[in-house]
C-alpha cells in the first residue's frame, strides 16, 4: 500500500540527508522520483545536506496544486515513481491535502520530511496538517543534542546567541551563521523554556542545568 510519511525532528537532525538516500536508494533501482521542496537555504529548486550532497528539485509556489502538477507531469508520459517533499513545514495544508491524494489516487509513495514546530515551540501549518493525515510518523534516529546533552526537541531562534520570541514564522536560517544574522539553535524542551542558549548559559560545565548524557 502506497503511504504518506511524515519524516519529522529539529532542525539539523539529518532529515534532508535521509531524503537524499531515500533518493539515491530507489534512482540506482531504476525508479524515477518527483522531488519537492522549498525555501531551502542551497536556494531555489534546491534539496540539500549539511553533509554537502545537493539536488536539484521542483520549488513549491504558494498556490501551487501538487496533485495537478503530477497529473499533468504523468499525463505528458513522463515517469514518477514516488514523491519527496523537503521542507513541508512551509507547505500549506491544503498542498498537504493534496500530497495525501497522490498516495490515494495516484498510488504513489510520498515521503514529507521537516520540522514540526517553530521558534516558539508552534506546529507551522503544514506540519499540522502532516500530523492529521499522514499514515507514518517517522522521528529520526541520530538525534541533534541540546548544549546540555539531552536530546534537542525545540528549535529556537537567535540573534547573537540570544533566543528571541517574537518575529514571523518563516525566516530562512542556519544553526551554523554569522554574528549579527538571524540563526537557529536546537534545544531541550527545559532550555527551550527557560530561553537558555549555549551563549547565555556559557555552557558552563558544572552549571546545575548542564544534564548527564545518558546512554539510553
Ligand atoms: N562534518 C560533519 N560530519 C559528520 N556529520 C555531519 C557533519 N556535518 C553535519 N553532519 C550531520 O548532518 C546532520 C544534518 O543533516 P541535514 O540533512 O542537513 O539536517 P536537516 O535537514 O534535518 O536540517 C547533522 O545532524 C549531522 O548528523
Ligand atoms: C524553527 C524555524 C525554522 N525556520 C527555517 C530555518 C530553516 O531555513 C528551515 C529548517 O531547515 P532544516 O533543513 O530543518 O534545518 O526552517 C523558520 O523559518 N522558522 C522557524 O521558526
Amino acid at each position: 500500500m502506497p503511504e504518506l510519511v511524515f519524516f519529522s525532528g529539529t532542525m539539523d537532525c539529518g532529515k534532508s540527508t535521509l531524503a537524499l538516500q531515500i533518493e539515491h536508494n530507489r534512482s540506482a533501482r531504476g525508479l524515477v522520483g518527483m522531488i519537492f521542496t522549498r525555501n531551502d537555504r542551497a536556494g531555489e529548486g534546491k534539496l540539500s545536506s549539511r553533509l554537502g550532497l545537493v539536488t536539484d528539485a521542483v520549488e513549491v509556489a504558494d498556490d501551487q496544486d501538487l496533485y495537478a502538477y503530477l497529473v499533468d507531469h504523468l499525463s505528458q508520459g513522463r515517469r514518477a515513481d514516488y514523491v519527496i517533499a523537503d521542507e513541508a513545514q512551509f507547505l500549506a495544508p491544503g498542498q498537504i491535502d493534496q500530497l495525501a491524494r497522490v498516495v490515494d489516487d495516484l498510488g504513489l509513495d510520498v515521503y514529507a520530511f521537516g520540522i514540526t514546530t517553530d521558534f516558539r515551540s508552534k506546529l507551522f501549518p503544514g506540519s499540522q496538517r502532516l500530523v492529521e493525515l499522514a499514515d507514518r510518523i517517522e522521528v529520526l534516529q541520530v538525534e541533534a543534542l541540546c548544549w546540555c546533552g539531552a536530546r534537542a526537541t525545540h528549535n529556537a531562534r537567535t540573534i547573537d546567541g540570544e533566543m528571541v520570541v517574537e518575529g514571523a514564522q518563516v525566516v530562512v536560517g542556519d544553526v551554523n551563521h554569522s554574528a549579527g544574522e538571524i540563526g537557529y539553535e536546537v534545544l531541550c524542551r527545559r532550555h527551550h523554556r527557560r530561553r537558555m542558549t549555549a551563549a547565555t548559559s556559557g555552557a558552563a560545565a558544572l552549571s546545575p542545568d548542564v544534564l548527564p548524557v545518558s546512554p539510553a
